[in-house]
């Protein structure tokens, strides 16, 4: 039986840029039950600040991060699929990560800023140990957006024979220039403030400015340019507005006259996200995490995206968000023309979302419908879906 929530250590971990882990653990939750016989295994895969937490195992419990997703009788049915998700090497909630003890014989002296460089590739490496300690032998659906997306695609061409299906959501074949910029940006930011410390900060001393900063930067990658046009327009805060990250001085102070009194709404929002953030997360896995996903490239040391796809032998999903401004349409055409040129079977669609990258996180239930659709569709194709089609997924804000 295996249990609803566990921390397994699955290791030494040798990593792909050099070097290794001596002892890796990681945090997983599950849901439902693993039926060998059934084949009912799905693997979700979170995105960058997300965690283990997926959905609640119960009323009493908090809402998970795809909480309308998955659950019973939600799109993924947990009175019918095995649903497990584990927190990626390099994160804070539970996994080996930067803010771990390099010796758990003692806990103070913690990685830090001498953590080494992981990439979606090891922690894949590192998820296909937890299964094999768990006892799954296949999957019958890895599904992720974005980083999940990334570490979906990497489990369809590592271990082609483990897995029978794939959803790429939002996520391309290999990060851009373009990403990689802004996900430099949001490093310097961090680096910038004086308590970063070469990532070597004491647990209650954080570079909290820095973080937040980060997260700003990251939000206007991550949401719509019409989303926050209709929500926010050019609309001003009150000035006796007196947000919390501005009494907890988090943000730099304006100059003392009237005009820099004057705040939109959505630098007010901004500067909320970037405080929420510094509350539930570690700077250093912030580093790791981004650099792990600058480093994602399928085609690395494989020959190139085509001899790397013509290794798929599952089904693969991609959905491309029309709104994303991270990871643009083109970016999963370019993937979904590999999978062709290999003769793989393959579904793309694009979903005119109003709300940008993070969509599949905003309209969760609408999204896990469309995978689940699709899953249990397998003659999709065959009936003429085009390359590529506009879907509605969800009808406006859930
Ligand atoms: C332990 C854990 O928490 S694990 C990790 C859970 N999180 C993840 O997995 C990460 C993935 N999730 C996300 O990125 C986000 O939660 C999303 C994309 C799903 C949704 O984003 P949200 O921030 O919840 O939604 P949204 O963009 O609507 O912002 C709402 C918040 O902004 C606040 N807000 C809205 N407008 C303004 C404004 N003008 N000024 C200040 N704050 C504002 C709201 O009050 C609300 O606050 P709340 O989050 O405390 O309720
Ligand atoms: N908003 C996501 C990252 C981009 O999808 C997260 O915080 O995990």
């Amino acid at each position: 039986m295996i249990p609803c929530r566990g921390r397994l250590e699955v290791g030494p971990l040798p990593l792909e840029q050099g070097g290794s882990l001596p002892r890796v653990e990681l945090a997983f939750e599950t849901w439902g039950r693993w039926d060998p016989q059934r084949k009912n295994a799905i693997l979700v895969c979170h995105a960058l600040t997300g965690d283990a937490h997926v959905a609640a195992h119960d009323p009493q419990d908090r809402p998970g991060w795809w909480e309308a997703a998955v659950g019973p009788g939600r799109p993924i049915d947990t009175r019918r699929w095995f649903v497990l998700c584990s927190n990626v090497l390099g994160s804070c909630y539970g996994s080996t990560g930067p803010s771990s003890p390099v010796d758990p014989k003692v806990p103070e002296a913690r990685w830090g800023g001498r953590f080494p460089t992981v990439t979606v590739r090891d922690m894949v490496h590192a998820q296909r140990r937890l299964l094999d300690a768990l006892g799954i032998d296949r999957l019958a659906l890895v599904v992720g957006g974005s980083l999940g997306g990334m570490q979906a695609l990497e489990w369809a061409v590592s271990y082609p024979d483990r897995v029978d299906a794939v959803a790429v959501l939002a996520a391309p074949p290999a990060s851009s220039p373009h990403a990689i910029a802004w996900n430099e940006a949001q490093r310097q930011a961090i680096f910038a403030d004086p308590a970063w410390q070469g990532g070597d900060y004491p647990p209650e001393r954080p570079p909290r400015r820095g973080l937040a900063l980060a997260r700003m930067i990251a939000m206007a990658t991550y949401r719509g340019r019409d989303e926050w046009a209709a929500r926010f327009g050019r609309d001003a805060v009150p000035p006796d507005d007196d947000p919390v990250a501005a009494r907890i001085g988090l943000y730099a102070t304006a100059p003392r006259n009237e005009a820099e009194r004057f705040r939109f709404q959505i630098e007010s929002y901004l500067h909320y996200q970037g405080e929420k953030l510094v509350r539930r997360f570690d700077a250093a896995s912030y580093v790791t995490l981004t650099r792990a996903m600058d480093l994602h490239d399928v085609g690395r040391d494989r020959g190139g995206l085509d001899q790397a796809v013509a290794r798929v032998r599952g089904r693969v999903y991609v959905l491309s968000i029309a709104s994303d401004l991270l990871y643009p349409v083109e970016e999963q055409r370019r993937l979904v023309r590999a999978l062709r040129r290999a003769g793989k079977d393959v579904t793309w669609h694009v979903w005119r979302a109003p709300w940008g990258h993070d969509s599949f996180l905003v309209d969760a239930a609408g999204v896990a419908q469309r995978v689940m659709d699709w899953l249990d569709e397998p003659g999709q194709d065959a009936a003429g879906l085009e390359e590529g089609a506009a879907v509605a997924v969800g009808e406006g804000r859930p």
